[in-house]
């Protein structure tokens, strides 16, 4: 990571999550907010609000994000990078508008986002985009003077994030029982999605093949287990799975459901299971639930060994990888032809959204891309 550490012109960095309740109190107008307008049945908002509260109201992805910021504080300190680092929640306090307020306030004039989604899509990029767009209408109603805001490119083939994900493959193959460790399969497990917003996912619609979404998660597959093989010397079984489907029973999403493979695998006859949480980057309800809770518990029933392979969270190599992938992006907006770290074969993405990249289902303003209402 050669960048010199010089972050003009951007003089803030924003870390731009998701957010999620604290405590019993918050659930359910945390679900409204995350829900507004988006359809999702009754039903699995009453099932998805349990899951919460089987964790006494209390989803980690706050505390990860404060780790995270910690972090980052420190790393840039300790490399001469001198750049301040804010934190904003999509759909839970403390939120992106009252942050961004803060920014302005503090003087910040160019902002750099960092979105704790590494991948391309609707739910994993635009949305966040038009958030911020949403957040910036907001101020500029206050009558603040806006910053300019740009966003870091989708990053999970950069080596920080893939080489991370694989050390933790092989630390959790070393936890299965030795006469399985052998034959176990790699389960790589992501958020299931509309199969019509993974088509139109990236800056080309796909043509009913997943798009950049299923396309970048494929490429993450092979260069993980490539990196695998590479340390243990087993040649394994891997493929892609989804989980934590929503919205309504006819709606088709992309499949198969992570509980329904460890199903298939084990009448395959595979003797273990690493599940590896490709889509996500630290331990959020839907790792904690839907990975550790429900997916352990089919396991168990199976009698099929399974571990949890780790997120990228706030490991060292991660943090250290947002820090060159600001320094870059840094450089290119100064004209410069920076170094772009990537691994895997689809090369760096894109640095600002062109037009209709990841659509969503009604045109909304978005920030960041070359069609920000805010350029
Ligand atoms: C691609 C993707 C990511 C990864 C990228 C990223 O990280 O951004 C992600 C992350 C997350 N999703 C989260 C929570 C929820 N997602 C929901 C609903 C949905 N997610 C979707 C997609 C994604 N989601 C979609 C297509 C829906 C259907 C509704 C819609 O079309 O918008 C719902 C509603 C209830 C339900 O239906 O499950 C909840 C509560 C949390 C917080 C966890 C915590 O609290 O620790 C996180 C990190
Ligand atoms: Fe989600």
């Amino acid at each position: 990571m050669s960048h010199p550490t010089d972050p003009t012109p951007y003089d803030a960095l924003l870390l731009l999550s998701f957010g999620g309740p604290e405590g019993p109190d918050d659930v359910v107008p945390f679900l409204e907010n995350v829900t507004r307008g988006r359809g999702i049945p009754r039903e699995r908002l009453e099932e998805v609000g349990q899951h919460y509260f089987l964790f006494g109201g209390v989803s980690p992805i706050n505390e990860q994000n404060r780790r995270l910021l910690a972090a980052l504080r420190e790393d840039f300190a300790a490399n001469g990078l001198d750049l301040p680092v804010y934190w904003g929640n999509r759909n839970w306090d403390p939120y992106l508008t009252d942050t961004l307020r803060e920014m302005v306030r503090d003087g910040r004039r160019r902002i750099l986002v960092l979105a704790t989604s590494a991948y391309s899509s609707y739910s994993g990029c635009r949305q966040y985009r038009e958030d911020l767009a949403g957040a910036l209408a907001a101020l500029e109603a206050e009558g603040a003077e806006l910053p300019r805001v740009d966003k870091i490119r989708v990053y999970w083939n950069h080596p920080g994030f893939l080489e991370t994900m694989a050390e933790g493959v092989v630390a959790a193959l070393e936890k299965l029982p030795a006469e399985v460790r052998g034959g176990a399969h790699l389960a790589f497990s992501t958020h299931s999605i509309p199969i019509t917003a993974a088509d139109t996912s990236g800056p080309e619609p796909g043509h009913g093949d997943g798009g950049a979404y299923v396309r970048q998660h494929m490429d993450a597959v092979r260069r993980i287990s490539e990196a695998v093989r590479e340390a243990t010397g087993v040649e394994r079984s891997a493929e892609l799975v989804y989980q934590s489907r929503s919205g309504a029973p006819h709606i088709p999403w992309l499949e198969p459901d992570i509980c329904d493979h460890l199903e298939e695998v084990h009448a395959r006859g595979v003797p273990a299971v690493v599940i590896v949480p490709i889509g996500f980057v630290s331990d959020h309800m839907e790792v904690l639930y839907d990975l550790d809770t429900e997916a352990k518990a089919k396991a168990e029933e199976l009698g099929l060994p399974m571990v949890r392979s780790a997120t990228v969270g706030t490991d060292a190599r991660f943090v250290a990888a947002v820090r060159d992938l600001v320094l870059e992006r840094a450089a290119a907006e100064r004209g410069e032809e920076p170094a772009r770290c990537a691994l895997g074969d689809l090369g760096p993405s894109h640095d600002r959204c062109p037009v209709g990249c990841c659509p969503g289902r009604a045109p909304r303003p978005a920030a960041t891309g070359v069609d920000s209402p805010y350029a």
